[in-house]
């Protein structure tokens, strides 16, 4: 299950990812917001991120205009590591090298052809489980 959520600067493009979950068959939560009227990033962020840490859902997709708020927000949650992709080698290396388990994308940067094959690669990618990245995830969350 896939949590996906973004604020208004990334409804338009959400819209096309849902498209691509709905008919690749891939099951998601969409947990808002539901139109462009104005609203606060960090609230949805949240909203993805306690799915994921909840274990309610495996990975998660946040979109606002730029991505970087609403990543920013995702990386101060115990648990997430979100990964801001403008291409699909950035989307790949971070499954590989740092299990990201939430991707950022800004509706104001990438296209919707673009966004769908980064969001592809992202969800198709496994974690390569080599230890020198496993042991850098660890060290991560340590204080
Ligand atoms: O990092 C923040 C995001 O890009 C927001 O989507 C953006 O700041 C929203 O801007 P505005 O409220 O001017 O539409």
């Amino acid at each position: 299950m896939i949590a996906i959520g973004c604020d208004h600067g990334g409804f338009e493009l959400k819209q096309e990812i849902l498209a691509y979950l709905r008919e690749k068959g891939i099951e998601y939560k969409d947990f808002g917001c539901d139109s462009t009227a104005s609203v606060d990033y960090p609230v949805y962020a949240k909203k993805v991120c306690k799915a994921i840490t909840d274990g309610e859902c495996e990975k998660g997709i946040l979109i606002c205009g730029t991505g970087i708020g609403i990543s920013i927000t995702a990386n101060k949650q115990k648990g997430i590591r979100a990964a801001l992709c403008t291409d699909c080698f950035c989307a790949e290396a971070t499954r590989l090298h740092n299990d990201a388990n939430v991707l950022a994308l800004g509706g104001r940067v990438v296209g919707p052809g673009l966004a769908v094959k980064i969001v592809d690669t992202f969800l198709h990618t496994p974690f390569s489980g080599e230890e020198r990245h496993a042991r850098r995830i660890r060290m991560m969350e340590e204080d």
